[in-house]
């Protein structure tokens, strides 16, 4: 029987949980933050009440079944930004922090730029430039209702001014732009990957045949909405870099460029609009 923090540990190891899922598990249980795994340490044979431990096998059951350790705590960190994250939304992903690395530098020699997240899922890009730089003016649009109820949640609980409206893709801004940036879905409908995902929102992930069906949509629609020298910066998958390219390219627009992601792969392609 399980009773201390250490045999709930040991207990949710031998069900087969990887040792970061059961110490994330056990502190939301607990009621403490994600970050505070010293309190593990520092309360190994303290005792989790009864319903933590019955919500604790509850959670580990779901969570070798697939669902997104996100789902199951309810939190995501982004851009040191702890956001609260759902099934309504995608779980952010630390290899979207390139784009919003990406979309500080080319905003920086304008302040107070204009600037709209394509898809903003949880907020995640639009609330971590808003964080990093408050002078900005930020917009974000999603198609889903439901993603931006999880949105709007987390700009007001963190402070942050956004616009947020529903609409598809640019139909529900009216710009122009410094910059806009998008993790749009890029995954090819048949993708072998898809089962493992089976948990998120569908229509935050696939686009068409080959993936790219939305990203030609966002590279047509960006032309009529940016300013003069304006970017277009996009994440995509890991093999469509040359793709956007081509499609940046024969839009128009110029210093066409890739960006890695956090293991080396370039994962988001970008362009000036002249
Ligand atoms: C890959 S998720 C990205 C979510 C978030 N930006 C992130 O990086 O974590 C794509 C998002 O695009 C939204 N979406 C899909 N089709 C759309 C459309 N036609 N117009 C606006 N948003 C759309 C989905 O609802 C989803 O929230």
């Amino acid at each position: 029987m399980m009773q201390t923090v250490t045999d709930a540990l040991a207990y949710l190891h031998a069900m087969g949980l990887d040792r970061l899922d059961a110490q994330l598990l056990a502190l939301h249980v607990a009621g403490r933050p994600a970050h505070d795994r010293a309190w593990l340490l520092t309360h190994d044979t303290g005792t989790l009440p009864a319903p933590a431990l019955a919500s604790l096998q509850t959670l580990a059951q779901r969570r070798l079944q697939g669902e997104p350790i996100a789902y199951l705590t309810g939190h995501k960190a982004f851009y040191g930004l702890d956001l609260q994250v759902d099934a309504r939304v995608l779980v952010p992903r630390p290899d979207t922090e390139t784009l919003v690395d990406w979309a500080l530098e080319v905003l920086a020699p304008t302040p107070n730029a204009t600037v709209v997240d394509l898809g903003t899922g949880s907020g995640a890009i639009a609330l971590a430039l808003k964080h990093t730089r408050p002078a900005l003016r930020v917009q974000a649009v999603d198609y889903s209702a439901d993603a931006l109820t999880v949105a709007q949640a987390n700009a007001q609980r963190l402070g942050l001014e956004v616009a947020f409206a529903q609409g598809s893709w640019l139909s529900g801004v009216t710009g122009p732009f410094h910059a806009i940036v998008s993790n749009p879905p890029y995954i090819r409908e048949d993708d072998e990957h898809m089962p493992a995902l089976r948990h998120e929102p569908r229509q935050a992930l696939t686009a068409g045949a080959d993936g790219l069906d939305d990203i030609r949509a966002i590279v047509d629609q960006a032309r009529q909405r940016l300013l003069p020298n304006g970017w277009l910066l996009l994440e995509h998958g890991y093999d469509q870099a040359p793709a956007v390219r081509a499609l940046l390219m024969a839009a128009g627009f110029t210093e066409v460029q890739s960006r890695q992601d956090l293991a080396g792969i370039e994962r988001c392609s970008g362009g000036n609009w002249a």
